[in-house]
């Protein structure tokens, strides 16, 4: 098994460091970007919830890496668990949770097919992140490439790294300067959740008994709402927006959300309780939705320049680690 962090530094510790570029594609497979959006752009149309999970997953993959430092570059969340693997699919942020590993595997299959083994996953989570916030009316950048897939995967490092839904300010502040990204870069970030959904599961704490009493600033008639959702059944599996306004589409309406105690976790409505330097981003970006792209586009930049790194392969399925390692 390659899953404790001792052997994720043996797999990774050779290999150059390397720079992502924009254009990186631009020789080896011109068509990758095209391809992929167009994936995108069919997937988002059959199911507008799709937008929002493809931004989750290069999210995720760009945090765990990041954050592990020793086998950076990649791709770990594709991994599938076999009975000598443990990924990360299974680890708590992640299980029953993320989805959109179906569109992924079409569109390596397809890129493959025109171009094989140029175009690593990785990078195409990136294309993927990009193309879904411009496909639900969100700002496009030019993505830069050249990330490699992983060797290995932790569920640890999972488990670890990607903040919970409960985390304070505080924490959340550590969490993002932990891997280089700011307290602003955090505010924008969290922007992400304008659209897409979380199980009642996950803001349970929030809603129910006594520990009401630990989210002041709930909006009433909001916590009433969410109250009668999520009692309709199991709150495992029950869905509820993040941002119930413009649940589909990438606006700043998320942070006038915030404003009026409408956050739905507790990591959104921290961003404006308690501490002033994070409302005051918050408020900015009520205040003008360009401030807001603009910081969301280089924050997105930053969290995707985290991959780069050393080692790495370009994987042929993104679920698996090429054969010829194994
Ligand atoms: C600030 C810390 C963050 C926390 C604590 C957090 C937590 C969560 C949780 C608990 C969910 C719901 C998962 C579920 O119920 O299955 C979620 C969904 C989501 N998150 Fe975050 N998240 C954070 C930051 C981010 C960032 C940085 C992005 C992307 C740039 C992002 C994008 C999303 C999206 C788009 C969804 C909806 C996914 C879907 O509908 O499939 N989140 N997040
Ligand atoms: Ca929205």
């Amino acid at each position: 098994t390659i899953s404790n962090a001792t052997n994720e530094a043996e797999a990774c510790i050779d290999g150059a460091s390397i720079t992502l570029t924009f254009g990186f594609y631009l020789n080896s497979c011109p068509e990758a970007e095209p391809i992929v959006f167009s994936w995108i752009e069919k997937a988002v149309s059959d199911d507008p919830r799709m937008a929002a999970s493809l931004l989750r997953l290069h999210f995720h993959d760009c945090f765990v890496n990041a954050r592990t430092l020793l086998f950076i570059y990649s791709l770990n969340l594709l991994l599938d668990d076999t009975p000598t693997f443990v990924g990360e699919k299974t680890a708590a942020p992640n299980a029953n949770s993320l989805r959109g590993f179906e569109v992924i595997d079409a569109i390596k299959a397809d890129l493959e097919y025109v171009c094989p083994q140029t175009v690593s996953c990785a990078d195409i989570l990136a294309i993927a992140a990009r193309d879904s916030v411009v496909l639900s009316g969100g700002p496009g950048w030019e993505v830069q490439m050249g990330r490699k897939d992983s060797l290995s995967a932790s569920k640890t490092a999972a488990n670890n790294n990607i903040p919970g839904p409960n985390s304070n300010e505080p924490t959340l502040v550590a969490n993002f300067q932990s891997v280089g990204l700011s307290l602003q870069d955090m505010v924008a970030l969290s922007g992400a959740h304008t659209m897409g959904k979380a199980r009642c599961s996950t803001f349970s704490a929030r809603i129910n008994g006594s520990n009401i009493a630990n989210s002041p600033d709930i909006n009433l008639e909001f916590l009433q709402s969410l109250q009668q959702l999520c009692s309709e059944s199991d709150a495992s599996t029950t869905l509820v927006d993040l941002d119930h306004m413009t649940p589909a589409t990438f606006d700043n309406q998320y942070y006038f959300n915030l404003l009026s105690g409408e956050g739905l976790l507790g990591s959104d409505q921290a961003l404006v309780t308690g501490n002033n330097l994070t409302r005051r981003v918050v408020g900015s970006y009520v205040d003008d939705m360009g401030i807001f792209f603009e910081d969301f586009k280089r924050a997105m930049l930053k969290m995707g320049s985290l991959t780069s790194g050393e080692g790495g392969e370009i994987r042929r399925n993104c679920r698996a680690i090429n054969q010829d390692h194994s």
